[in-house]
């Protein structure tokens, strides 16, 4: 009884503020989820595989606490250099983060690609780690059941023991609140990160690149959306424009690993490649508060995801 009138004397828990970065197999819905969080588009999500390639953050502002999210690439077995270098961001982001969030989706049974996340996961011993079932709106509640069952068990063979188990849909809204709440009690003590407001530390040119990146992905097939990177070469506020019609400039350049894949990216009479500059500049005025002139070029950098010269050039 004394020690509940303690606790009750003092209902403010600590400020806490720290790290959070969700893994899973491509297509999981980690950037969906990230967007949910924040309650804004930061990351960028699209129905094709491993599209998030550089480390996105979205930082959740509540009075308690302050979860800063580091949205990164899918770990996958790696067949190139780029692939051997995402792992490697992958690794160093673990080991540096308050709380690991496995998604797995709801939807698909595990496979070998969540296994090999799961064993990699059960080397890094110090970081809780916390499944996150996802897309729970696209599944009966016996086959989500099934799936919790399936993650535990793994969690056992595997030597992983989950903080939690969570179901959430980042679509349909459920539990994503919640999961916010078990995530925060996991992070340490500290101040906030972060000045309020703020939502991502990405640079504006690395968010502009990524949803042109996003529009020249929309619709092409298979091989493709590996072989494409964008670069915002130059971003500058047209001079002579009257004050309260600015106009800013963007230079940039749509990199393919091919000649033969100009066609497909610039599409009849240029028709694809003016779409592609259409849908991502309302993105980018969205984003930047700005009316937007868009010049974009496709240049070819023959083989980029071997070649680690223009794999620095390109970013990564
Ligand atoms: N029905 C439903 N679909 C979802 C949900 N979350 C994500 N998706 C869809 O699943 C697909 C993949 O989602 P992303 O968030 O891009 O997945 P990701 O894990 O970030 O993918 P990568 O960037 O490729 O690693 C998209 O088409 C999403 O719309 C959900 O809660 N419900």
């Amino acid at each position: 009884m004394g020690a509940m009138s303690v606790r009750n004397s003092n209902p403010t828990p600590a400020h806490r503020a720290g790290f959070a970065c969700f893994v899973g197999r491509p297509n999981a819905g980690k950037s969906t989820l990230t967007n949910a969080l924040v309650g804004t588009k930061v990351a960028i999500t699209s129905s094709r595989p491993q599209t998030t390639r550089h480390t996105v953050r979205g930082i959740v502002h509540r009075p308690d606490a302050q979860l800063v999210l580091v949205d990164t690439p899918g770990l996958h077995k790696p067949r190139t250099l780029l692939g051997e270098r995402l792992n490697d961001v992958v690794r160093a982001t673990w080991a540096e983060v308050d709380v690991i969030g496995f998604c797995l989706p709801a939807d698909q049974k595990l496979g070998p690609g969540d296994k090999y996340i799961a064993k990699e996961l059960a080397e890094v011993r110090k970081t809780p780690k916390v499944a996150i079932v996802t897309k729970t709106d696209l599944v009966e509640s016996k086959q989500l059941a099934e799936q919790l069952i399936a993650i535990d068990q793994i969690g056992r063979e595997l030597g992983i023991e989950w903080a939690e188990i969570i179901p959430v849909s980042a679509v349909g809204g459920q539990q994503v609140e919640l999961l916010a709440d078990l995530l925060v009690p996991l992070l340490p003590e500290s101040p906030a990160l972060y000045p309020e407001g703020d939502l991502t530390d990405e640079p504006e040119q690395v968010m502009v690149a990524e949803l042109i990146r996003e529009a020249a992905l929309e619709g092409v097939r298979d091989e493709l959306p590996h072989s494409i990177a964008v670069v915002v070469e130059e971003m500058i506020p047209r001079e002579d424009r009257p004050k309260d019609r600015p106009l800013l400039d963007i230079h940039a350049n749509i990199y393919i690993e091919r000649t033969s894949q100009k066609g497909i990216i610039i599409g009849p009479k240029g028709s694809r490649l003016k779409d592609v500059g259409t849908k991502s500049r309302k993105h980018i005025e969205a984003l930047l508060g700005t009316p937007v002139f868009l010049d974009l070029h496709v240049k070819v950098a023959k083989d980029w995801q071997r070649d680690p010269k223009q794999l620095r050039k390109l970013g990564f």
